[in-house]
């Protein structure tokens, strides 16, 4: 049997993209997953999603990381499945979908997938960094020099040291432009290395920089190895609410592969 996919990314955060609304592909074959994300023996990806029909919702989102689990929201993966929906005819402008962290809101403007994320009420503050849950968990800490800082390394460090252990986090660092724009790399769990962008990491890196004071802007401009993102949010008394991550989406090919 072949299986039809699509291949997207999202400012360099790739992704393998099925629509499952048959429900034909076996979502309990890790080993599968893997294989398909794997960058030499399969497609290739940083993760898979599965775009699924949902009774209350345009459709549903399934996320597994590059390691053939499945995983908590992805944030540039939410952008390029709303771009595969459009693509699909499934809506025009504006949808609704639910992934993992409950119901999303998208709109496509100018070309640019603008993607309500999760309202977010808390954020750990330490002397060395912030953690946050975007959709994901997001561990966030300044660096200095962040173009030669070797982010796999020190990212695997934090990823399995404590208080993270083997549940994990996904870990960001940060360097300052100016007091509306941040530049980012990310360690991302699931992936176990360095990716071009991560989605739900830009996201907790903006609430955290106006969090801390380290800006008064409340649309942040996010420069990531593979382009630029843009997150905007209200603070309404202490939750970070109507939480956007703005950003382009591109589908790349589309393929068959024997199953
Ligand atoms: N690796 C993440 C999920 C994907 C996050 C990232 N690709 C994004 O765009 O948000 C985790 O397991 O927590």
């Amino acid at each position: 049997m072949t299986l039809t996919f699509y291949k997207y990314q999202g400012t360099g955060n790739d992704f393998v993209i099925i629509d499952n609304r048959q429900e034909l592909f076996n979502k309990n074959d890790t080993k599968y997953v893997k294989f398909l994300c794997d960058r030499r023996f399969g497609i290739g990806a940083d993760g898979l999603i599965l775009l699924e029909n949902h009774p209350d919702a345009d459709f549903k989102m399934v996320y597994y990381n590059a390691d053939g689990n499945e995983s908590t929201m992805c944030g540039n993966g939410g952008r390029c499945i709303v771009a595969f929906a459009e693509f699909l005819g499934i809506f025009k402008n504006t949808t609704t979908f639910y992934a993992i962290d409950g119901l999303h809101h998208a709109k496509i403007e100018e070309n640019l997938i603008h993607l309500q994320m999760k309202n977010v009420e808390t954020i750990d503050t330490f002397t060395t960094h912030h953690f946050l849950d975007t959709g994901s968990p997001h561990h966030v800490q300044f660096v200095d020099n962040l173009k030669t800082f070797n982010v796999k390394a020190e990212g695997e460090k934090i990823r399995y040291g404590a208080p993270y252990n083997q549940a994990g986090s996904n870990v960001n660092f940060v360097e300052k432009i100016n007091p509306n724009t941040f530049a980012v790399r990310t360690y991302e769990r699931g992936v176990e290395d360095e990716t071009l962008s991560c989605g739900t990491g830009v996201t907790a890196v903006a609430i955290a920089m106006y969090d801390s004071g380290e800006s008064a802007s409340n649309i942040i401009n996010l420069n990531v190895e593979g382009g630029q993102l843009k997150v905007s949010f209200d603070k309404v008394e202490d939750t970070y609410k109507n939480v956007m991550l703005i950003g382009p989406a591109t589908q790349v090919f589309k393929g068959e592969i024997e199953c």
